[in-house]
């Protein structure tokens, strides 16, 4: 399995749902930075389980115990390596699905990829749970673009069908931004939680899950930097993306509705502010032109699948006697991913902007 990504900035991501830990080693990090711990910890709680109707009852404390590259919390510069113990494992749910893939979950390629031998306890390390130590590393790497004057912000864009505000693409203010990180239900229009929430129950109720779109923005990164082609900037954060289980689509700027508009409507058009720096009057490009950075915030949207395991019977097919079956799926998870993937995309975008620019 490879679960490496990163040019200079490159993490490794290892371990499964119900193994003893799961971890991440971080290479090329900068030394001398003093990390915050508690603002890693934040970043952690952020994403864990068992805290929110909307998430898994398995409890996890998520605590990241670190194994190298830290001495006196400030980076060494040697590979930074942080493990998440699992705790609260329940392993004899996953009885039934070593004979009887999921529908939607990675169980039925994973089995013949790897001859059957793939742990699949917990989903193994497909499970969303080891989006666990990317927040860790995230949080690391955040830390080290405020240094440089960057942030990175997302907020639930929708679930099912109700949807938030969006980003005002050409400026993501500090205030939003703080507010975002703050909170337990992170939204542009507070009003739309409870809606959201109710689509959630409603979900559960028919013992069934529910998808939705996350927004993210990334402020302060200037001009010029990306390549043209093919490692171009939205290439960088896709590949990222669709790294994390359950992202299934990616938009920037204004994306899809793009090809809908006319090129006058389209197209953001140039002005000097009244220092002499370059802005556009929109952003409906997201930041991005060629794959290089425009100076404006970087603007994209990401589609999120319902979760998998869904309670409901479901037809499948036994892989001990080769007949079609039915599954339900006993077990603790989320009936909406959405909520906990925000921390999470915010920590694979800041990791892979500080690649970009190291
Ligand atoms: C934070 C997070 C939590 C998740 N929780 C669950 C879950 O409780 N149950 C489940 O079946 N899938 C869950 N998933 C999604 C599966 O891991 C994912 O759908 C599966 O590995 C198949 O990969 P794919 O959807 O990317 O194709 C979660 C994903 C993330 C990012
Ligand atoms: C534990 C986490 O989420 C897990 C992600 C997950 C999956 O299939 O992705 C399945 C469930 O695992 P389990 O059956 O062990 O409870 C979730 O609880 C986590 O994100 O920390």
């Amino acid at each position: 399995m490879s679960s490496t990504i990163g040019e200079k900035i490159k993490i490794s991501v290892f371990g499964e749902s119900h193994g003893k830990a799961i971890g991440i080693v971080v290479d090329g990090l900068p030394t001398g930075m003093k990390i915050d711990m508690d603002k890693v910890l934040h970043e952690m709680k952020r994403r864990a389980p068992g805290n929110d109707k909307t998430a898994t009852p398995r409890k996890e404390a998520d605590f990241p115990e670190i194994l190298s590259g830290v001495v006196d919390n400030v980076l060494t510069g040697a590979p930074l390596c942080a493990i998440i113990h699992n705790n609260n494992t329940k392993s004899k749910d996953y009885s039934d699905i070593k004979r009887c893939p999921r529908p939607g979950h990675s169980d039925y390629p994973a089995y013949v990829k790897y001859n059957g031998f793939n742990d699949i306890a917990g989903g193994g390390h497909f499970s969303g749970r080891i989006t666990a130590p990317i927040v860790f590393a995230g949080a690391v790497c955040k830390q080290l673009l405020e240094e440089k004057g960057i942030k990175v912000t997302a907020h639930i864009n929708s679930i099912g069908n109700v949807y938030d505000e969006e980003f005002n693409p050409c400026n993501i203010d500090n205030e939003t931004i703080d507010r975002l990180l703050n909170s337990s239900f992170p939204l542009i229009d507070e009003s739309k939680e409870e809606p959201m929430r109710k689509v959630v129950s409603d979900a559960s109720a028919d013992k069934d899950s529910v998808g939705g779109t996350i927004e993210c923005g990334v402020v302060g990164v200037k001009a010029g930097i990306g390549e043209p082609m093919f490692d171009g900037i939205e290439g960088r954060i896709a590949k990222a993306v669709f790294g994390i289980p359950a992202m299934k689509g990616i938009e920037f700027g204004k994306g899809f509705d793009l090809s809908e508009m006319r090129g006058s409507e389209s197209n953001d058009n140039f002005r000097y502010d009244e220092n002499g720096n370059v802005y556009t009057k929109t952003n409906n490009c997201g930041g991005i032109l060629g794959g290089i950075t425009n100076g404006m915030p970087i603007v994209f949207k990401v589609a999120v699948k319902p979760t998998p395991s869904i309670a409901q019977k479901q037809e499948t097919i036994n892989l001990e006697t080769k007949e079609n079956d039915i599954l339900e799926i006993k077990g603790r998870h989320d009936p909406c991913i959405v909520l906990r993937a925000v921390p999470v995309i915010e920590a694979i975008t800041a990791i892979t902007i500080l690649d970009l620019l190291s």
